[in-house]
């Protein structure tokens, strides 16, 4: 079975014919000027994801490669029904929501002791020790705990079948290659093979295999086994928190109809044709912005291709998402509830 196009071939199809929401150049290009003068600091830089992120791995070890392996399984859906009642993780002395609830939780987990990075331990955990690991300090859960407990044992088991255990072993198999380790996950590990059809077309975004091999570039600094040529060739991680930023920058905008369904709170299915148009046009708007602030260094002679690219940038955006969430507040995020963001 032939692969699908590439999420950036699949994201330019996608912007191409998208009627609900639409890429705007102008304002793609407003949004590289206005992040012109974060390039150099940590938010903006490889260094930031372990500087600026106390719950993340300071290792640049193999368990540190397994914890990511672990998080980046269950990288999806936090969103809670109504915002005052949510699932939240107390460690060390904070309340984390959403992602930051599900590292905390695994944290919490480890120092209680329970070896939950280690494959032959989630391959064969029960529901009841997921809900365990998972559980919430208020009385919301956290969302989709038996897709967690069903992935959590799916991915162990092909780890421990295929790579000894060890997704070290998978990292190395890549050979330094992005893409060549994106579709080792993709074959190996049906939970991340995020994918769709678009006016009969098939269409990728892989977002959580994505944030894998983005986040094992990051944890092991970008060195040895950590060190990707292609590391470029990646796009930002189709979600649902970059769209609603692009939304608030005016990078994106939707249709009044579309609008309409999302302040309701509608629920769209995995592969809805509203859902691929926001997830497509996202990473198409990202690849402007990139191309763009590119350019606005290139005018100035600076050749900056090591210190931007579409992870980065990601990573900025999603970051800042998080500390403007009271400014954008009437920009909604589209609510999805599945395996693969
Ligand atoms: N595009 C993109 N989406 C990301 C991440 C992250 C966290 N990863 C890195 C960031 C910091 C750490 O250093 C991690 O390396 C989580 N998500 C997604 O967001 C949603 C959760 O949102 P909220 O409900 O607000 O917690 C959910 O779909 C989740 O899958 C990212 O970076 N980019």
């Amino acid at each position: 079975m032939e692969a699908p196009p590439t999420p950036l071939e699949s994201a330019r199809f996608i912007a191409g014919r998208s009627r609900d929401v639409s890429v705007c150049e102008e304002g793609a290009r407003r949004v590289a000027e206005a992040l012109f003068d974060k390039v150099p600091s940590a938010a903006f830089s490889l260094a930031g994801w372990k500087q600026l992120h106390e719950l993340n791995p300071r290792a640049a070890s193999e368990e540190a490669v397994g914890w990511v392996f672990l998080v980046d399984t269950l990288n999806f859906s936090f969103w809670a029904e109504r915002d005052d009642q949510k699932c939240l993780v107390k460690y060390k002395g904070t309340a984390y929501s959403g992602y930051w609830a599900l590292c905390a939780a695994v944290n919490r987990a480890l120092d209680e002791g329970i070896p939950i990075t280690s494959a032959s331990y989630y391959a064969t955990m029960t529901l009841d020790q997921v809900r365990h690991v998972l559980r919430s300090d208020t009385e919301v859960p956290m969302p989709l705990i038996e897709e967690r407990h069903r992935v959590l044992n799916e991915s162990g088991t092909v780890l421990l079948e295929k790579f000894g255990g060890s997704f070290l072993t998978c990292v190395k198999m890549s050979e330094n290659s992005a893409q060549k380790l994106l579709r080792l996950v993709v074959e190996n590990f049906p939970s991340y093979r995020d994918e769709a059809v678009f006016e009969e077309k098939k269409v990728s975004f892989y977002k959580r295999a994505q944030i894998l091999v983005a986040d094992t570039w990051s944890v092991l600094e970008g060195k040895g086994d950590g060190f990707f040529g292609d590391i470029s060739s990646l796009t930002i991680f189709a979600d649902y928190r970059i769209p609603q930023v692009l939304v608030h920058l005016k990078a994106m905008k939707y249709s009044e109809e579309l609008m309409k369904k999302l302040r309701e709170g509608t629920i769209f299915q995995s592969g809805d044709k509203e859902e691929v148009e926001i997830r497509g046009c996202s990473i198409w708007c990202c690849a402007l912005i990139c191309k763009h602030l590119l350019e606005l260094y290139e005018k100035k002679g600076q050749d900056m291709r090591d210190q931007i690219n579409a992870v980065l940038l990601d990573y900025y955006l999603w970051d800042y998402a998080r500390d403007h969430r009271e400014e954008m507040k009437d920009i909604p995020f589209h609510r999805v509830r599945c395996i693969y963001y």
